[in-house]
């Protein structure tokens, strides 16, 4: 049984989150979205609203489990018995973290980490955008699935 974690802030999901997500549905036999508890960030959806969303925009596949966690990513997988950590690559500037962390969670517990580059159409998404642009005014609707837009307008009213 193949498993990986999808981790992240997801604050909220995105279509580029979704677009990683889906296709890594379809790679692995068990895949996990896990929303990183960050205690000294104050996000504009709770981690369980995050959650909440999470479901609501992977139902159709049927091999995911959404999560939290907090402290080590690693330490999330090695007791949820999972074989390797997906991130998405948006563009050449998130590869230098990535591939630090990457390095440093391998060091640490064996753990891989496989890249997923984002489809193009995506690339330039990320959910502070989404919300930086939303908080003025713009119109983020085409960037977010349905149920993520109304809960933010209603975060925004
Ligand atoms: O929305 C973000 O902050 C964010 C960050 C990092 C990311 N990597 N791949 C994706 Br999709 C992605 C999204």
């Amino acid at each position: 049984m193949r498993r990986a974690v999808c981790p992240g802030s997801f604050d909220p999901p995105t279509f580029g989150h979704l677009d990683i997500i889906g296709r890594s549905a379809g790679l692995f036999d068990e895949l996990t979205v896990a929303v990183l508890v960050n205690p000294s960030k104050d996000g504009m959806f709770s981690v369980p609203e995050r959650q909440e969303l999470l479901h609501a925009t992977t139902s159709e596949w049927k091999n995911i489990t959404i999560d939290s966690f907090n402290g080590l990513l690693v330490d999330y997988c090695r007791t949820h018995s999972i074989d390797a950590i997906v991130k998405g690559l948006r563009a050449v500037s998130d590869f230098d973290y990535e591939l630090q962390m990457a390095q440093m969670n391998k060091r640490l517990t064996g753990i891989d980490t496989l890249f997923m580059p984002t489809s193009p159409e995506f690339s330039f998404l990320s959910s502070s955008l989404v919300k930086q642009v939303a908080r003025y005014g713009g119109d983020v609707s085409h960037l977010l699935p349905d149920v993520v837009h109304t809960a933010m307008q209603a975060k925004l009213a």
